[in-house]
């Protein structure tokens, strides 16, 4: 698969003058529940209504769906609203379903994503349809996988593909539901520009009230669409209640987001960009400067360590280390997760620079 302007051609032929918004609940519940929100969201800026069917739930007992009858629900909203209908689909009979009701957009969940045979066999079942299918990033932060999950698709002859970005899963107890690693689909987006590319906020966040500041967040990288759960009675929702707004709430976002251009053509914002860029770079090459100096003296360590047999780990210097950058980085501006990460990373390279001295006979 390369990438090509032909990749966006169906997110065009919306015609939108905004980014593209999906939105409905998590779960389709009741009839009534299902006509109310499709009626709720017809006159705004939501193109596609989504509800979920059959849902993937962690462990067992928990609600997992209505099954067929709520594509019966969807199917009627779609013919009363003319919105577009999506759903999650994770097997074979899944899809044979949706294409039944007549589903618009079919995504394929995290958790199958991470599945190469769950998304082959939907790949197959989908075979030349000219469905909308848009792929969620696996859970784990690997983006190989959700490359691969895309490319089964576009194999099997299905050309109107995006990606939503749902987040990833960590041990770590994190303000987020699922941690959002920003470089991750701002990488595949290097890989494919015209991929249409569309956020998560509810699953990233997994809180009504941190929506719009992620929201925001996407479009500020140019993200071409957003996926908001929207519920008429949020709190009392049958799946994920904490993460979903209300149509009233879900309008007041779109309100609110500022879409910014890509580029701006005058001369002004050029001139001060090209030279704001251009002490970037000389900084940049301080930096490499820097830190192959540090590294120069990391192998002197190494080499001295290796003629008195001690150890390359030496983790209460390395924490004294950390605990000291820290507290500078504060000071200068910097973020305690931004330096954690950076010095964990010059950490790895000084190890991996001293074991091969370590080892070299
Ligand atoms: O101080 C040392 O012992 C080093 O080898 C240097 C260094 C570093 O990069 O600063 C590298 C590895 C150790 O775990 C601790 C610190």
């Amino acid at each position: 698969m390369t990438n090509s302007s032909e990749l966006k051609t169906w997110l065009n032929d919306f015609q939108l003058a905004h980014p593209l918004v999906i939105a409905g609940p998590c779960s389709a519940e009741t009839e009534e529940q299902v006509l109310k929100i499709a009626h709720e969201l017809k006159d705004s800026d939501v193109s596609i209504l989504r509800a979920g069917i059959w849902k993937p739930r962690t462990r067992p007992g928990g609600f997992e769906g209505v099954g067929e009858i709520g594509l019966k629900w969807l199917k009627r909203a779609k013919d009363e609203t003319g919105l577009l209908i999506a759903t999650e689909v994770a097997t074979a009979n899944h899809v044979k379903l949706a294409l039944e009701y007549e589903v618009d957009v079919l995504w394929i969940g995290a958790r199958t994503t991470a599945n190469p045979f769950a998304v082959q066999e939907i790949a197959d079942a989908l075979q030349n349809t000219d469905k909308i299918v848009l792929v969620k990033n696996p859970v784990n932060p690997d983006l190989s996988l959700w490359l691969g999950g895309i490319e089964r698709l576009y194999n099997a002859g299905i050309k109107k593909l995006g990606v939503i970005h749902r987040g990833f899963s960590s041990y770590e107890k994190t303000k987020y539901r699922n941690i959002p690693e920003w470089q991750i689909p701002i990488d595949l987006r290097n890989r494919f520009p015209d991929l249409p590319l569309i956020c998560d906020p509810s699953h990233i966040t997994g809180n009504r009230n941190m929506i719009q500041e992620v929201s925001q967040q996407a479009l500020n990288l140019n993200y071409d669409g957003l996926i908001i759960e929207t519920h008429i009675d949020p709190d009392n929702a049958w799946s994920d209640a904490a993460q979903q707004v209300t149509p009233v709430t879900l309008k007041q976002i779109c309100k609110d987001l500022v879409v910014r251009k890509k580029n701006d053509e005058s001369d002004d914002y050029n001139t001060e960009l090209e030279n704001l860029r251009l002490k970037i770079d000389d900084l940049d090459d301080k930096i490499i400067e820097i830190l192959s100096q540090r590294m120069h003296f990391v192998d002197e360590i190494g080499t001295l360590k290796k003629q008195h047999n001690v150890s390359v780990l030496q983790n209460e210097r390395w924490q004294a280390i950390e605990n000291r950058v820290k507290s500078i980085c504060i000071e200068k501006g910097l973020t305690e997760d931004f330096t954690e990460q950076l010095f964990k990373l010059v950490h790895q390279e000084s190890i991996s620079h001293q074991n091969k001295i370590i080892n070299k006979s």
